[in-house]
């Protein structure tokens, strides 16, 4: 008999053959993505699951009687509750690398629109009201030959690191937890404390995960130490930033502008006060969203849930469940 498995969302007919080739498949037809009540209602009969985002925690592994994998499509995976995993002895998986040029590609998306005020002078071709050459009241900053810093240089921090340093002859500064002195050679990085950063950079980039150590590193204290020219960009994971804070900083104009793919709450609220801010550039999470890499991410995941299923150690478990 072959293993059984939940898929709770639509992926691709060419992924699900490949996946039908080794198990049978318990799919989701609707709209969007299966809600949790019904995974839970169907998950104490699958071997494995494959998913984005959906809370899992010991409420739904303590239903799973015979689950072996949870594959997420995605690279961060702070829906995880790690304890709870390892208590019931599950694997769980993620989709690194795969996305990393991508995500780094919208990063820089963020920085030149809202530097170079991209929505905002749109909107004011769009609506009629160029007559005359613009004057100051137009101008933008300068992002070639500035200075970013990255906080989280991990996979995409690298990648959006070599954009910065290669592409735009920018100076490039990071702070981690753990140094990484090889990267600095290779990209002409330099690592610097966490203050430092804020108070030096043009370009203030949070590439962190989300997670206990990561949850509002940046708030007001950190807004207060910025350059009132700087603009900050988050497209890691809403609650890494202080949304609060980050409103008041910029009523404040104690920073230039923000570039944001992530908020606090998904999908944010339509009365969000960022949402009317012209020195904010808003978008809805698409960090990963182009045809070929959310592609490639569900072939990934995919191939995760399948080895998983199937008894073979899965390519990427999430670094806290190896040994
Ligand atoms: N907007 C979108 O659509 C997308 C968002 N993401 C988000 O981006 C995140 C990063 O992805 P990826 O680059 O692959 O992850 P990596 O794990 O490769 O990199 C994360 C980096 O963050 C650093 N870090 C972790 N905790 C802290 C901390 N407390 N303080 C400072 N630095 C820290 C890590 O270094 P160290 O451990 O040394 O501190 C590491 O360098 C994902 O977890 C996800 O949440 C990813 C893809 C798309
Ligand atoms: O991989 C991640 O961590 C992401 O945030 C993005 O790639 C996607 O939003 C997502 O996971 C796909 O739904």
């Amino acid at each position: 008999m072959k293993p059984k498995v939940l898929i709770t969302e639509q992926i691709p007919n060419e992924i699900l053959d490949y996946i039908q080739e080794s198990c049978d498949c318990i799919t989701w037809e609707k709209e969007g993505k299966m809600p949790r009540a019904e995974v839970l209602e169907q998950i104490d009969e699958v071997d494995g699951l494959l998913t984005t985002h959906i809370k899992i925690d010991d409420e739904l592994l303590s239903q799973a009687n015979q689950l072996k994998i949870v594959s997420d499509i995605s690279v961060g995976y702070n829906n995880y509750d790690i304890e709870a995993l390892k208590n019931h002895n599950i694997f769980a998986t993620h989709t690194p690398y795969v996305l990393d040029e991508t995500v780094a590609d919208l990063v820089f998306s963020l920085i030149l629109s809202v530097a170079r005020r991209i929505p905002e002078l749109d909107r004011f071709v769009k609506e009629g009201k160029w007559e005359k050459s613009i004057g100051e009241e137009g101008f933008g900053k300068d992002v070639h030959s500035t200075t970013m810093g990255i906080i989280g240089m991990g996979r995409i921090g690298e990648k959006i690191a070599r954009r910065a340093s290669l592409g735009f002859g920018m100076d490039v500064l990071y702070y981690k937890r753990t140094p990484n002195p090889e990267l600095e050679e290779k990209l002409g990085a330099t690592y610097v404390e966490f203050e430092t950063l804020l108070e030096q950079s043009d370009f203030v980039v949070v590439m962190t995960p989300l997670s206990d150590t990561t949850y509002h590193l940046i708030g007001e204290k950190e807004f207060n130490k910025m350059k009132k020219d700087a603009f900050f960009i988050n497209a890691s994971r809403g609650p890494v930033v202080n949304e609060k804070a980050l409103i008041q900083a910029l009523k404040e104009k104690k920073i230039a502008g923000a570039g944001l793919d992530v908020f606090e709450q998904e999908p944010t609220d339509p009365n969000n006060e960022l949402l009317k801010m012209d020195n904010v550039v808003t978008l809805p999470h698409i960090g990963s969203a182009t045809k070929k890499t959310r592609f490639d991410m569900a072939m990934v995941a995919a191939q995760n849930l399948v080895d998983g299923v199937t008894g073979k150690t899965p390519k990427y478990v999430i670094k806290e469940l190896k040994n």
